[in-house]
């Protein structure tokens, strides 16, 4: 074959996108990518507690943000113009392709295409490099580099928006730690799950054990205490110990501040008053993490906590939402030492690996996490070791649109063999 006809079978041939549902049973946008030589396939995820400086998709909310446009629009952008302007562009140009989508929406939010419209194409553009040139997409994404399995911090107790109890803070989740392979900690967190599900149903009835979006369990509490004790038993029970089975949460305190104070455990706090409150939770408890502590304009009050708990992983979620801007302002503030990274807040992949190079950069984690309504897809886990990620957040080790990422990460240790690590944070 000539160089020419090789490097014809990398050509997108064509786009389609179609409307599929999420894990909440919404509308959400799935794209195909052809090329001879493959197939890539995406879906795009949504949250419940999203960032107000979020890239805006397309999403059949009642939210003026939305202007009236819902996912069938985000699939015609793509159907159409999107379509129409990448055909014939080689599937590997990643970055350029990004750049060419980012281009013509013209908009620092996505909005003329909708963030959904474009992040589908962006990922299913990945794929279909992937599989064109028959590798694995976390080795495509990463290089010969990628060899490292994130520690999952997995949601199992779900409180804030993503539950119908009355805890403020909106996840508490595990990381098991005390091990040296990926699958062996997926079991320990499994294990822990279920000690805890006994633990809860014990104290609380068998109504304890229902859960929340992202699989945790949602018990009817409304004290923080209460959940980290919950959490602590069920480490025991499990037959950990506190250092091989830790603790960290995700206040999403954005959902509890009232423009003044921040409403928690039936008292209003201060953001001082907050932070010595999560002082003492990290003395009493075995926490290693704490993510969005406080509201997301709040950057002093992350920078006062970090400077603290110096020793904790303080995640900005909704405060960076995965811009590079806003990290920046976090970095030259010393706010948090951490980044979540969420593909869909910025809307593309090349962005969302801008972020997590000026992270890394700077001497902060990175944390890839999924959103509240997710699909079967799984690429966060190939993204997370490409990127070399300390930690993934996909939810409770339970329900499908989870457990597809947990379980992807068991195929890349696998193929991986005896190259894979597993991270020790
Ligand atoms: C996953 C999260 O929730 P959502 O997707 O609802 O923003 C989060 O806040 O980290
Ligand atoms: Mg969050």
């Amino acid at each position: 074959m000539s160089y020419r006809a090789e490097e014809a079978g990398y050509r997108i041939e064509k786009i389609h996108a179609r409307e599929i549902l999420d894990s909440r049973g919404n509308p959400t946008v799935e794209v195909d990518v052809f090329t001879p030589k493959g197939f890539g396939r995406a879906s795009v995820p949504s949250g419940a507690s999203t960032g107000t400086n979020e890239a805006i998709e397309m999403r059949d909310k009642e939210d003026e943000r939305y202007n009236g446009k819902g996912v069938l629009d985000a699939v015609d952008n793509v159907n159409t113009t999107i379509a129409g302007e990448l055909t014939g562009y080689d599937v590997r140009s990643q970055r350029e392709i990004d750049g060419l989508m980012i281009a013509l929406d013209g908009t620092d939010n996505k909005i003329t295409f909708g963030a959904n419209a474009i992040l589908g194409v962006s990922m299913a553009v990945a794929n279909a490099a992937a599989d064109s040139l028959n590798m694995p997409l976390y080795r495509y994404l990463g290089g010969s580099n990628s060899f490292a399995l994130p520690v999952p911090t997995m949601n199992v107790l779900n409180g804030g928006k993503h539950a119908g109890n009355g805890l403020a803070i909106q996840e508490f989740m595990i990381q098991p730690k005390g091990t040296d392979t990926y699958s062996n900690a997926l079991q320990m967190g499994s294990e822990t799950y279920s000690a805890l599900g006994k633990v809860l149903e014990d104290k609380y009835g068998a109504s304890a054990t229902n859960v929340g979006y992202e699989g945790g369990y949602a018990p009817p509490i409304d004290q923080t205490v209460d959940a980290l004790d919950a959490l602590v038993s069920g480490i025991e029970e499990a037959g950990y110990t506190e250092s091989e089975v830790t603790i960290g949460m995700d206040a999403a305190a954005s959902e509890f501040f009232d423009g003044d104070n921040y409403n928690i455990d039936g008292t209003t706090m201060t953001g001082a008053e907050l932070t010595d409150f999560y002082v003492d939770l990290i003395d009493t408890y075995p926490i290693v993490m704490i993510e969005d502590p406080f509201h997301e304009e709040a950057f002093e009050d992350f920078a006062n906590l970090t400077n603290e708990a110096w020793e904790t992983i303080i995640v900005g979620d909704d405060l960076f939402v995965t811009n590079v801007a806003r990290l920046a302002k976090g970095i030259e503030m010393e706010a948090a030492n951490a980044l979540l990274l969420k593909v869909n807040q910025i809307g593309t992949l090349s962005e969302a690996f801008d972020a997590a190079s000026m992270a890394f950069r700077s001497g902060y984690n990175v944390v890839v996490s999924h959103r509240s309504a997710e699909t079967e897809d799984a690429m966060i886990a190939d993204i997370s070791v490409a990127i070399g990620a300390d930690l993934i957040k996909t939810g409770a080790p339970a329900r499908g649109e989870r457990t597809a990422k947990y379980n992807q990460l068991l195929r890349i240790e696998e193929n991986l063999g005896d190259a894979a690590r597993y991270v020790q944070l």
